[in-house]
């Protein structure tokens, strides 16, 4: 039987990315880590709970955290980092025990979160970014990630080049665009989600700076596609954008979902994420969901 089956969960989501949050540390103990990709894949089909990354906590591995967190893509596949989910994480812990910061683990380390500069606002401490090609990962050797070598379309006259890659514990392609709509991202998304050039596949977005301050961008999210919201791709964005000089270090991120605020901290090189978490419902999972995966 799947560690989820009647277990309880609430449906939320971080400015549209579609989260589900599952509680496991106290009722499954050591079941807890048999939540599979399958019990993943069960959730997201019709009968189940729509959701781009289901949150699963176990309980703490490390003193002085508040749990380990799985995160799975609809896909069943399991992801370093999102930050979407941990600021839905998050709402749901503080409203729960009266805390304003606390501290998860994840697969990509240790992610501190508080209280955001308003009551709605959450924010995550997403971590340094990487930009060596063997922590992306790249399939080849490239010195330079501001830019790499990779096209759509024709090639003397392709749709989107040239993207920026960065590591925010889980893979981002950023192509810069004057218009983040003007782009069929469900054609193009899969094709460059599995390019042979991210052995690990890779979250993609299209970007659009609108001044030093302000970028308005769009993300198919590996595992999961086309979403209103990517928390780790606005943080991949912000930071590509700064470090190509083009933005300052403090910016503001406009998703089809909503904003997100970023901050690359000088003194530390960590990411800041700041915005807002929405809870929509609960419920217990069918048992039934589970039935052919038992
Ligand atoms: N929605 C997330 C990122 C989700 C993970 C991604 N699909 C992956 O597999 O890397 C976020 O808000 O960061």
């Amino acid at each position: 039987m799947s560690a989820l089956a009647n277990h309880a969960f609430a449906k939320m989501n971080g400015i549209g990315n579609e989260i589900v949050v599952v509680d496991l540390r106290d009722s499954m103990g050591n079941l807890a880590a048999q939540v599979t990709a399958e019990d993943a894949r069960a959730v997201a089909s019709p009968a189940g709970v729509p959701y781009d990354q289901l949150m699963v906590l176990q309980p703490p591995r490390l003193q002085g955290t508040e749990a380990f967190i799985k995160i799975y893509n609809s896909d069943g596949s399991e992801a370093g980092a999102c930050g979407n989910g941990m600021r839905c994480v998050v709402r749901r812990v503080f409203e729960r025990t009266g805390q304003s910061a606390v501290t998860f683990e994840t697969r990509a380390g240790l992610l501190n979160c508080w209280q955001g500069p308003a009551p709605d606002l959450y924010t995550v401490d997403m971590g340094a970014p990487k930009f060596g090609w063997q922590d992306i990962p790249l399939a080849e050797e490239f010195r330079d990630t501001r830019y790499i070598e990779l096209q759509v379309g024709p090639i003397d006259n392709p749709v989107l080049h040239s993207p920026s890659v960065v590591s925010m514990g889980n893979p981002h392609a950023i192509f810069w665009v004057d218009d983040v709509n003007a782009y069929d991202l469900e054609r193009f998304g899969p094709l460059l989600e599995n390019h042979p050039i991210f052995p690990e596949r890779a979250n993609i977005t299209l970007a659009h700076i609108v001044d030093r301050d302000h970028i308005t961008m769009r993300t198919w999210e590996r595992g999961a596609g086309l979403t209103r919201a990517c928390g780790s791709a606005a943080c991949a964005t912000a930071v590509a954008a700064a470090r190509l000089k083009r933005t300052n270090r403090i910016v503001e991120m406009t998703l089809p979902g909503g904003k997100l605020g970023i901050e690359w901290r000088e003194r530390d090189d960590h990411v800041l994420m700041t915005g807002t978490a929405e809870f929509e419902y609960e419920g217990r999972f069918d048992p039934a969901l589970f039935a052919s995966v038992a």
